[in-house]
């Protein structure tokens, strides 16, 4: 006799540290499932072949969640587009093969909204992929996510797996990186007007104009959304997610200006001083709001309302002072 056990599939979150990962592992737990497959950085370095097709080879998991990845926001994408090309087709190319090559049902590959033109129509669909240049600070980057949605779409086609795409817009929430020079702007500026008031400081300093657009979805909301569409029955995704486009946008479908996304963080964290916009730093992408109408044809949509979600954020900062990554 089968127990609930045994039908649970057996799951392997890559990256479960890491801000996604983590809310994956929440968000499973939650939803019942028991049979979880977890290994740290340390123990299983994903950019080494062997050490991966060995894993897969021993846990032969049924689902995957490749949420691990080298990330960081745009000075670090400027600065170390080396790194962030190589380890991530590394991380990807080594998890699909060993995936194919092991039998695991299913996989879900976390992309990027940086994957589209620098001046792609507003908001992005998902078919406005490959049809311009990308954004110059990430584009190493985005090269290296576009690649991990041709491996899956790739595969798929070849030897008719089950390996999807989400391409998540700028995410936020627990577990995020606040170092000051690698992480994204959100965490950055929860940190900037905290230390800001804590010295009573006159001033915070913002890079770039402040004009620039950007999307922000909470992770706990990405969660959710990775749960959804990996339970979409094959024949769904087959059909309604076309195999010449074979990833779904993840975001709110609402965007607002750095400038904006500043006020509404001064106000959360309480800093009444000034803010200072500094042209000497790169404003990036000017806009890249996603086409959400496809996922939301499919059942899901984003429910975290951003004010509510930057003060848990900064909750959560405020409660982790000495566990987070600074
Ligand atoms: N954060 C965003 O705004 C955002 C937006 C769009 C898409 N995404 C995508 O969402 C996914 C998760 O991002 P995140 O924000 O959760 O990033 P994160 O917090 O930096 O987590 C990434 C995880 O991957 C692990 N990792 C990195 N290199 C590894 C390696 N060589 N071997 C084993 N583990 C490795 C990290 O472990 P260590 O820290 O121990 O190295 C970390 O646990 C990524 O695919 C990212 O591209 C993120
Ligand atoms: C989702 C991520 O988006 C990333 O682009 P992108 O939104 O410009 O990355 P962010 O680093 O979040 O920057 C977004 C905007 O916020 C401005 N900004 C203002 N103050 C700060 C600050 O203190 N720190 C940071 N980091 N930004 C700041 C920054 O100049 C840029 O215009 C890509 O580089 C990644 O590859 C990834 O795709």
């Amino acid at each position: 006799m089968l127990n609930a056990q045994d039908l649970s599939p057996s799951i392997y979150i890559a990256g479960h540290r890491g801000m996604v990962g983590a809310a994956l592992v929440r968000a499973l737990e939650r939803a019942g499932y028991t049979q979880l497959i977890t290994r740290t950085h340390a123990e299983l370095d994903l950019t080494d072949q062997t050490a991966v097709e060995t894993f897969f080879a021993d846990q032969r998991p049924t689902q995957v969640y490749l949420a691990a990845a080298k990330v960081g926001g745009i000075h670090a994408n400027d600065t170390y587009p080396a790194e962030f090309l190589y380890q991530n087709l590394l991380i990807e190319a080594n998890i699909i093969q060993a995936a194919w090559r092991h039998g695991v049902e299913r996989l879900l590959f976390l992309g990027s909204s940086c994957i589209y033109p620098r001046l792609a129509p507003q908001p992005m669909p998902e078919t406005a992929l490959l049809t311009g240049p990308l954004e110059p600070t990430n584009e190493a980057y985005a090269i290296a996510k576009i690649a991990g949605i041709k491996l899956c779409e790739s595969y798929n086609r070849q030897y008719g797996t089950d390996f999807r795409s989400v391409m998540p817009t700028n995410l936020y929430g627990p577990g995020d990186n606040f170092d000051l020079a690698n992480s994204h702007v959100l965490p950055a500026l929860i940190r900037k007007f905290h230390q800001a008031k804590l010295d009573a400081a006159p001033s915070v300093t913002v890079w770039g104009s402040g004009t620039p657009r950007r999307e922000f979805l909470h992770v706990d909301d990405m969660a959710a959304a990775c749960l959804h569409v990996m339970d979409l029955d094959p024949d769904t995704w087959r059909t309604q997610v076309d195999p010449r486009c074979s990833h779904l946008n993840v975001g709110t479908g609402v965007d607002v200006t750095i400038a904006e996304l500043a006020h509404m963080v001064a106000e959360v964290v309480g800093f009444q001083g000034q803010l200072v916009f500094d042209p000497s730093k790169p404003d990036g992408t000017p806009r890249k709001l996603l086409d959400v109408t496809r996922l939301r044809d499919l059942g899901w949509t984003a429910a975290i309302d951003l004010t509510d979600g930057i003060r848990q954020t900064y909750h959560w900062f405020l409660e982790h002072q000495g566990q987070i990554r600074l």
